[in-house]
């Protein structure tokens, strides 16, 4: 590998002692890593297993609409029972500034709801008022050009967000022109329609910034934004291709890791003074853990590691946005459409030229700028019958067997009342809906009460994790989905989209009771249990309700370890996660900072 795409080299950093090393130089662990270096007088080293990636894909938002898999891990998860038994791809960034650098760029908060739930299940401080600082913290906004704007009725908050944050939080000078009318059948909808969806009422209809620096019209992501501006500083340093297998332990005392070089398979170790700071994210977290003696009992024993604690938490309560990609054949649709690129050679060459000259036009456009994301009131009038549905269940029903632990079937006790209340009313969102200028008709749970785990593979330890979605294994994530496609079937048949003359063609209009509909889906692979939104593998919740972190992020039962990543999230919250995750990471940065 050129030089270009590596930074300090492994042999530099072997036997060597650092206050501070963070495993996994991805979203949240650069956040953190910023942020720790700040103090002089302590070291920071980060270990990631991609490399620096600097090419167009990284950069340019319109080719974020593909997935960028050279930049990922190649992971399928195990066959999911409650989905024909097939197996689905586990997106995870696999790069300097992990998911951060191939994501969808979608920029956006859940309600103020949800993150008081996080402080309800026993959190104090990681509730919306405590985060909305960090969420400012890490952000500078740019509002909309005004004439677009006008045009499209976008609005906007900008005392939401930071002015002089490292990431950068704006909106590309484009839209569809069929964005308007998509924009007016939702405004025919009985809905919501908040001004800002950043402002802790994320519930309705509303314009999003995505992670798009507004000079360069370039992709912001967690290297750009927290890492190159501060990389020449002494106390910092950042492994690459190289893959953390071991926590090392004196007792229960974390003292460092070793990693694995990925290009030669050298094995090197480096030293923690004061923490090792798990930034491995939702999957690669519980793994290390567990390669690490610390998990289910069970689990490693069949996988030959020997135990160090039994913490049956750890790669339980996994949670991510299962959806459904229904797809309509639009007539009429307006040019430009988000098609047009692929299926007009001369405008897509022109708009490239425009992009590369003026940086304007459709190459400056990711996935689109427009969300609703629907309360269960909603998004159905029967919202009180699947209420009494989950109401009606005995907790333990729909858990897998690991749920026989007594501490995680209380926590998930405590998380099921929580969402009763929320899918009871209109203060939080229980499903999304991108609002797309094109045929694809998105429904994604924001509520999933089904749970999935991710155990060490016990053929080969060292190998991609055993990832169990179990999707719809709670049937009442199945009723709210079918009341989401209930929802996106009455909504095309409005009449302010009926110039596109909308013919569905998945699952098909054959598709009428939900068995049917459910089974076409499946066939044509059009419910996936993933919206590259892997997390809450390592809870943070009290220990006794099935927490793998306090709310001090370090894990129970250790010494001078604490996880930073996706992975401590209680519940997911109802949105798209990225800046959730680096307001979660600053706010884990002062945390690890005032422990002195
Ligand atoms: C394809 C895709 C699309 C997405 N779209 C959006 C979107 O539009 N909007 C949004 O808000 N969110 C989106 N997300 C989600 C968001 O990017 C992630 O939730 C976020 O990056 C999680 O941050 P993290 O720090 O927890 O993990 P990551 O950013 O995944 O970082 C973890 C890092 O740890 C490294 N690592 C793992 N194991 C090891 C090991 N053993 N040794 C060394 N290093 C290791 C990984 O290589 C990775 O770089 C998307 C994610 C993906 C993958």
């Amino acid at each position: 590998l050129p030089q270009s795409r590596r930074d300090t080299e492994a042999s530099s950093v072997k036997e060597q002692k650092y206050d501070y090393i963070i495993v996994g130089g991805g979203l949240t662990g650069l956040v953190v890593a910023n942020r720790l270096s700040e103090l002089r007088d302590r070291t920071v080293l980060v270990i990631e297993n991609g490399y620096i990636d600097d090419s167009l894909t990284t950069k340019v938002p319109n080719l974020a609409n593909s997935l960028n898999s050279a930049d990922m891990y190649s992971i399928t998860s195990a066959p999911d029972p409650n989905l024909g038994n097939a197996t689905y791809p586990v997106q995870v960034g696999n790069v300097v500034g992990g998911g951060s650098v191939v994501n969808g760029m979608a920029f956006d908060r859940a309600s103020a709801a949800d993150y008081d739930a996080w402080e309800e299940l026993g959190n104090p401080g990681w509730g919306w008022d405590s985060l909305l600082y960090y969420f400012k913290k890490s952000t500078t906004f740019t509002p909309p050009l005004k004439s677009l704007a006008k045009e499209f009725g976008m609005t906007y908050d900008e005392n939401y967000y930071g002015k002089t944050g490292p990431l950068q939080a704006s909106y590309p000078p484009f839209d569809f022109p069929d964005t308007k009318t998509i924009w007016s059948s939702f405004r025919a909808e009985k809905i919501t329609f908040p001004k800002e969806g950043g402002s802790g009422d994320g519930v309705g209809a509303y314009w999003i910034p995505t992670a798009l620096d507004p000079k360069t019209m370039t992709r912001s992501h967690a290297r750009t934004a927290y890492y190159d501006p501060v990389k020449t500083r002494s106390n910092l340093k950042l492994v690459t291709g190289q893959t953390v297998n071991e926590i090392l332990f004196n007792g229960l005392t974390a003292t460092g890791v070793q990693f694995v070089s990925r290009a030669d398979k050298t094995v090197t170790k480096a030293y923690a003074k004061r923490e090792v700071i798990m930034a491995a994210g939702g999957v690669f977290t519980p793994q290390l853990l567990q390669l690490s003696g610390l998990g289910p009992k069970s689990v490693l024993q069949a996988a030959g590691v020997k135990v160090k604690r039994d913490m049956p938490s750890i790669g339980a309560n996994f949670q991510d946005h299962a959806n459904v990609q229904m797809f309509y054949n639009l007539d009429n649709m307006s040019f430009p459409n988000p098609l047009s690129l692929s299926t007009n050679a001369t405008y897509n060459a022109s708009a490239w030229q425009e992009y590369l000259t003026k940086k304007t036009g459709q190459y400056t456009i990711a996935h689109g700028n427009s969300l609703a994301f629907l309360s269960l009131p909603q998004l159905t009038t029967n919202y009180k019958t699947i209420v009494n549905q989950l109401k009606g269940q005995k907790t333990a029903d729909f858990l897998p067997p690991i749920y026989s632990n007594k501490a995680l079937l209380k926590g998930f006790e405590a998380q099921k009342s929580i969402i009763t209340d929320m899918l009871s009313g209109n203060d939080a969102a229980a499903g999304e809906i991108p609002m797309s200028p094109f045929g694809l008709a998105i429904s994604a749970l924001q509520r999933p009460l089904s749970r999935g785990t991710i155990q060490l593979n016990p053929k080969d330890k060292y190998g991609n994790p055993v990832i169990t979605f179990n999707t719809f294994q709670n049937p009442v994530d199945k009723a709210i989905i079918m009341a989401m496609i209930k929802f996106t079937r009455n909504h095309w048949a409005r009449k302010e989209l009926a110039g596109f003359a909308p013919l569905e063609l998945v699952p098909g209009a054959t598709a009428q009771t939900d068995d049917q509909i459910i089974k076409a889906l499946v066939a044509s692979g059009a419910i996936l249990p993933t919206f590259a939104h892997p997390a809450c593998t390592c809870a943070m919740m009290p220990e006794d309700k099935g927490g793998v972190v306090g709310s001090d992020l370090l894990v129970y039962g250790v010494d001078n370890l604490s996880v930073v990543d996706a992975s401590i999230l209680p519940l997911l919250p109802a949105t798209h996660i990225q800046a959730t995750m680096y307001a979660v990471a600053e706010k884990a940065a002062d945390l690890i900072k005032a422990r002195g």
